[in-house]
């Protein structure tokens, strides 16, 4: 006899055992809740810049008025380090140097995210930082960005902001910052330039105030057919 495990995998059990019809129901729910694939109709929204640049600030904007999911590869990170689990421990040794976790942690991190929220529009926020966190994603997740949204802003004016911040960040430090800098000169940019040469990137220049940023980023939103809520979503 075939195990329960087996056969939990699949939807319908061409033998109707009894291991089955009792498992169907759990499983049936959990496809409910959870996305098994993403779609070529799933939209994603890659958001890069340097630190502090302002890349939580506008999500957040995003976030209330078209309706995405937004999940921070930088905040997904943290709240493992939270869990005090072996796995938080080695990030946060990253995080302490301005390093890049490795990719797998991360892509495993989203993914499950991803899933869990049922949504499917989704604005991944610090990712991908490196070649390798872009090509994991197209390995284990599938997934092409729609669209690359990425926030200019000078290495003067981000170290102003992250300076600001001040809200208890083990990397909000001068040490850290500068070699966060030089991570995201030496691997997020030739990330960039990849998305820059399909046509998929849009640069927007974040060293403005937040609500003008911010319209650039609905000009953005409109090339995609995507207007505020309260009006038509298209
Ligand atoms: N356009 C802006 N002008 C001035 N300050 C900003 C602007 N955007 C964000 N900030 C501030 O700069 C800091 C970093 O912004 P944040 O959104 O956390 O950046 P990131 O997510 O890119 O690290 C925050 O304290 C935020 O309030
Ligand atoms: N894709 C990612 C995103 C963040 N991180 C780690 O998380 C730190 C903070 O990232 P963040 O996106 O919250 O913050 P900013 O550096 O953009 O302000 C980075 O410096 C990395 O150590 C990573 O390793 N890989």
């Amino acid at each position: 006899m075939e195990s329960r495990a087996n056969h939990n995998q699949v939807s319908h059990c061409p033998n109707k055992c009894l291991s089955c019809v009792q498992w169907l129901p759990l499983f049936k729910k959990k496809k409910q809740n959870s996305i098994e694939k993403f779609q070529n109709h799933d939209i994603i929204v890659y958001v890069l810049g340097g630190p502090g640049c302002g890349k939580g600030t506008q999500c957040s904007k995003i976030v209330e008025d078209f309706g995405f999911i937004h999940l921070s590869a930088g905040e997904l990170l943290e709240t493992e380090v939270k869990t005090g689990s072996e796995t938080g421990k080695m990030i946060q040794e990253f995080k302490k140097e301005g390093k890049l976790v490795p990719s797998e942690v991360v892509v495993k991190l989203l993914k499950q995210a991803m899933q869990r929220s049922g949504n499917r529009k989704f604005l991944i926020d610090g990712f991908p930082r490196n070649e390798e966190n872009r090509l994991t994603a197209e390995k284990m997740l599938g997934i092409q960005p729609t669209i690359v949204l990425v926030f200019d802003c000078s290495e003067e004016e981000m170290i102003r902001r992250v300076m600001q911040r001040n809200q208890g960040r083990v990397d909000d430090n001068m040490d850290t910052i500068r070699k966060r800098l030089k991570v995201y000169k030496e691997s997020t940019l030739p990330v960039i330039d990849y998305y820059a040469k399909k046509g998929k990137a849009r640069k927007i220049n974040a060293e403005r105030p937040v609500e003008e940023v911010f319209r650039s980023v609905e000009a953005v939103f409109s090339e995609l057919g995507l207007v505020k809520r309260g009006k038509t979503i298209v």
